[in-house]
């Protein structure tokens, strides 16, 4: 069976794909500086599918460990996860997101075409869309500006990963943009685990449910939306797992090409909303007041998943509901994040 390099793989999206890749019966080797994560979420990986998965601990910047990696391990395949995130953080420390984002990825693929592995599988991200000229946004959605160090980031290495076919046409790359992935997988042994003070809305959400956050703000109530809040694609995180072994099974029947495809579910939620799911899902109340808007944050972003549906085979199965039942029982189970 086929061998899959996922680099930041013990991260939150990264650690749910090495389950699904796992049950799907390919073999799995992991690197990650652990920069935002920690080994013990892949102890649980492995808990849960009783399947091993073999783990470097190394930054992609570092040549010669990732050309160790490829000399160790027989590479069929790269999902490539590891990037730094934070939107806010990246507009204070761009050199930082560049460096880590653009020549990690410059590093990987060097590497992976001196090895002869050329099929890749990018996390990229609604982002690129920017202010989308039409929701529900389809792949034909032209981009947008991007409005921080971040999503240029996700923009500039779409095209790179672009160029990288065109030069070599036998390159295989998948380019998935993804919505608002929140959720965990249904044991409640791994979820999202954000260092310090979240910045997203779900884990922001759980953190005041479980009584670490005292109140949550909502970024906004006077933007053109029907209730006055912003309006997101939240995607179920075990979803969004199996868009990418799907990603994998179609590259596996191709000759070369680069693809893009958005994984969302194609329904909008509004903050309101999301809040008031969650406190039935879970039957409980979260504290919340309106703020201010918050910088670069646009009215409406959903998608339309059909391409993903058609070519891929592949479709969201989770409604809000369960993305919030499943959030709540990692955290409840899991207050502390993976420190016992
Ligand atoms: N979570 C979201 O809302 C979202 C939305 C769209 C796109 N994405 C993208 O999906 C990917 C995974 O996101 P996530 O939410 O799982 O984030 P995460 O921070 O949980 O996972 C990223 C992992 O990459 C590792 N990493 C970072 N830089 C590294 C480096 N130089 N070398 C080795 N490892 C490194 C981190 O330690 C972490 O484990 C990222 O590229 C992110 O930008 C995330
Ligand atoms: O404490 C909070 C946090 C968020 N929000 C609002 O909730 C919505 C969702 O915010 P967030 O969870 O931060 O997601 P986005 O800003 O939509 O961005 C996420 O989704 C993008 C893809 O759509 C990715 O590129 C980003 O990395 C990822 O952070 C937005 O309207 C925010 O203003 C609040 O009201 N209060």
């Amino acid at each position: 069976m086929a061998t899959i390099l996922v680099t930041g793989g013990a991260g939150y999206i990264g650690s749910h794909t090495c389950v699904e890749l796992l049950n799907a019966g390919y073999e799995v080797v992991v690197v990650d500086n652990l920069c935002n994560s920690c080994k013990e979420s892949l102890k649980r990986v492995e808990e849960i599918t009783g399947k091993p998965v073999t783990f470097y601990e190394a930054d992609l910047l570092d040549e010669p460990a990732l050309e160790h990696i490829f000399q160790n391990e027989k590479i069929d395949a790269v999902i490539h996860f590891a990037g730094l995130k934070a939107v806010g953080e990246s507009v204070y420390k761009p050199l930082e997101y560049y460096h880590n984002n653009i020549t990690g990825t410059l590093i990987l693929c060097d590497v992976m075409r001196r090895h002869g592995v050329k099929n890749i599988v990018f996390s990229s991200s609604a982002t690129v869309y920017g202010d989308p000229a039409f929701i529900p946004i389809t792949e034909e959605c032209p981009k947008g500006e991007i409005t921080n160090p971040y999503g240029r980031t996700k923009g500039m290495l779409e095209q790179i990963l672009t160029d990288l076919h065109t030069a070599d046409p036998e390159w295989k790359v998948m380019l998935l943009r993804y919505f608002n992935p929140i959720g965990a997988h249904k044991s409640g042994r791994i979820g999202e685990n954000p260092k310090g003070i979240p910045n997203n809305l779900l884990p922001y959400v759980t953190q005041v449910a479980v009584g670490k956050l005292e109140c949550l703000g909502v970024f906004g109530n006077d933007y053109n939306t029907p209730d006055g809040t912003c309006v997101r694609d939240y995607i179920h995180v075990v979803d969004l797992a199996d868009g990418h072994v799907k990603a994998l099974d179609k590259m596996s029947k191709e000759q070369g090409g680069v693809w893009i495809y958005n994984l969302g579910t194609g329904v909008g939620y509004s903050v309101l909303d999301v809040i008031h799911a969650f406190e039935e899902a879970n039957n409980l109340k979260v504290n919340y007041v309106f703020k201010d808007r918050r910088a670069g944050d646009v009215p409406a972003c959903y998608c339309d998943p059909s391409k993903a549906e058609r070519e891929l085979g592949w479709k969201a199965k989770n409604g809000i509901k369960e993305m919030c039942e499943d959030s709540w029982r990692w955290q409840k189970n899991n207050p502390n994040g993976y420190e016992e």
